[in-house]
């Protein structure tokens, strides 16, 4: 691919539909629910997995988790302290899952980037962040030629946490705790399709326990790794 236009930083046609796709499909349905939010697109949905697929998700993290990453490349020993791992995209469960965030957002499958797992430890944490691709960054141009922009967020908890470890989303003050099992579906723009700063969010530290997240994020284009 070589003309793609660069339009990642502002409004564009294509990402604003795939905004009001999903919107429409997510707001027809009764399980899940829009948290109050101004500015914001975001979803919940209770018992998305079953306690034996988030245990199998946690063993499967365990077994390849390694110190995160930021998205530069680098390992950031403050920024990001997790420990994660991209999940096999061809084993069953994993395949089964990506399968039902589809199902449930109508995202296209092969605009989503292979399950990341993620596990944090008491005191581990990844610090406020944007999920969307700032356009200023040295990665962008390489980003647009595979699959551009990351449109909408899905996260799923795979643990409970005793104490800590919520999703803060600082800028419009709502936190989310940890729910064995719930989905969290956010979009990065905004209804006009620019990157919308009020998704910016963070994993508070983890106090008490120890959390789980897979996490899914869907490029506006079909993602070529
Ligand atoms: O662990 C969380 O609550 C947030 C994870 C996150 O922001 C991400 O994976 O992009
Ligand atoms: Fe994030």
């Amino acid at each position: 691919m070589t003309d793609v236009i660069d339009d990642g930083g502002i409004a564009s046609s294509v990402r604003a539909q795939i905004g009001e796709a999903v919107r429409t499909k997510l707001d027809r349905n009764p399980m899940v629910s829009r948290i109050d939010a101004p500015g914001l697109e975001i979803y919940g949905r209770h018992n998305f997995l079953s306690a034996d697929e988030c245990a199998a998700l946690r063993a499967m993290v365990d077994a390849d988790a390694q110190p995160s990453t930021l998205f530069s490349g680098s390992a950031n020993p403050e920024y990001r302290t997790s420990h994660s791992c991209n999940l096999d995209r061809w084993d069953p469960l994993v395949a089964r899952i990506s399968d039902r965030i589809c199902a449930l957002t109508g995202l296209p499958p092969e605009n989503g980037e292979t399950l990341q797992g993620q596990r944090y430890a008491p005191g581990q944490e990844y610090k406020a962040h944007c999920d969307y691709f700032p356009v200023t960054t040295s990665y962008w141009p390489a980003m647009m030629k595979t699959g551009g922009q990351r449109s909408w967020t899905a996260m799923v908890y795979l643990s409970h946490v005793e104490s800590g470890g919520e999703t803060h989303f600082p800028h419009c003050e709502f936190m989310v705790p940890p729910v064995e099992g719930m989905i969290l579906v956010w979009n990065n723009m905004k209804p006009d399709g620019a990157p919308n700063p009020l998704s910016i969010h963070a994993a508070r530290p983890v106090e008490k326990g120890t959390k789980y997240v897979v996490t899914k994020w869907f490029r506006e284009r079909p993602w070529t790794s």
